[in-house]
């Protein structure tokens, strides 16, 4: 079933077009990354989805139904994972969905996942004991408990060192499938993005559009299996490079 569907999204900065009848969408439960070169709107993509802009003309369709504005449909998580220094990890996690049910409800969602996010046992400690990876997992968590249908994540393990970000990607290989969520990941990473997804878009920075979709239909992912796919690796690489070359 069809989650989301954009439709002749355009979106200018200063007169300058961003995205430019951009049109994509997405199913229910899918993994989508976006990549594309620097500058090429895929967080501009990510505000416009969340309401904090608005599309010039367009339309964003969720279930079907067209969306304006700021929704209940999308949870964002940046790269920066905005953990409030004088909470607890428990009361940072459980921050946003008390919007969305009681406290102690939220609490006992908390409490059932916080094993699956490998903080059993720091419940009750502040994000200055975590490790950084600990605190993505911990903001991933509170991001999750939004219970928003659709999670974007923009660049979430890019401030993490290079074992790190590793470990949180197979350990989101992982969960991924049990979080039942529909996902959109914007990353600069290739691997990130062939690691995890159903399907790679890539962003045109020239025609605002999608330049080229890639369906990674794997089921039996490992590092092994990665580190084999190098034909895929070169062809997004090429397509990010060719845009970047086409454009001088
Ligand atoms: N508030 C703003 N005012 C004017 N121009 C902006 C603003 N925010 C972003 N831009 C420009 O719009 C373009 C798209 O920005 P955006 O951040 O969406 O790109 P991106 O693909 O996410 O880039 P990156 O991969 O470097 O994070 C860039 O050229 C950027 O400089």
């Amino acid at each position: 079933m069809r989650k989301l569907e954009v439709s002749g999204l355009v979106f200018s900065y200063e007169n300058r077009k961003i995205l430019n009848q951009l049109d994509f969408s997405v199913e229910e439960g899918e993994f989508v990354s976006i990549l594309g070169p620097s500058g090429c709107g895929k967080s501009t993509l990510l505000k416009l989805m969340t309401g904090v802009l608005a599309p010039e003309s367009g339309e964003i369709r969720v279930d079907g139904e067209s969306i304006q504005g700021i929704t209940e449909h999308f949870a964002y998580m940046p790269q920066n994972d905005l953990l409030f220094p004088w909470k607890t990890i428990l009361e940072n996690v459980c921050l946003y969905g008390r919007i969305h049910g009681t406290s102690a409800q939220v609490k006992q969602e908390a409490e059932r996942q916080i094993e699956a996010f490998g903080l059993r046992g720091y419940e009750n400690e502040y994000p200055s004991a975590l490790s950084g990876g600990m605190r993505q997992r911990a903001a991933f968590l509170r991001t999750l408990l939004c219970h928003a249908d659709i999670l974007l994540l923009d660049e979430p393990f890019g401030a993490l060192d290079v074992i790190t970000r590793g470990e949180m990607q197979d350990w989101l290989l992982g969960v991924r499938k049990k979080m039942n969520r529909t996902v959109l990941l914007v990353t600069h990473d290739m691997d990130e993005a062939i690691y995890l997804s159903d399907r790679i878009l890539i962003l045109d920075r020239k025609s605002g559009k999608v330049r080229r979709e890639l369906c990674i239909t794997e089921k039996n992912r490992s590092r092994d299996w990665l580190y084999q796919q190098g034909d895929l690796r070169r062809e997004i690489y090429q397509e990010i490079m060719g845009e970047r070359n086409a454009k001088g």
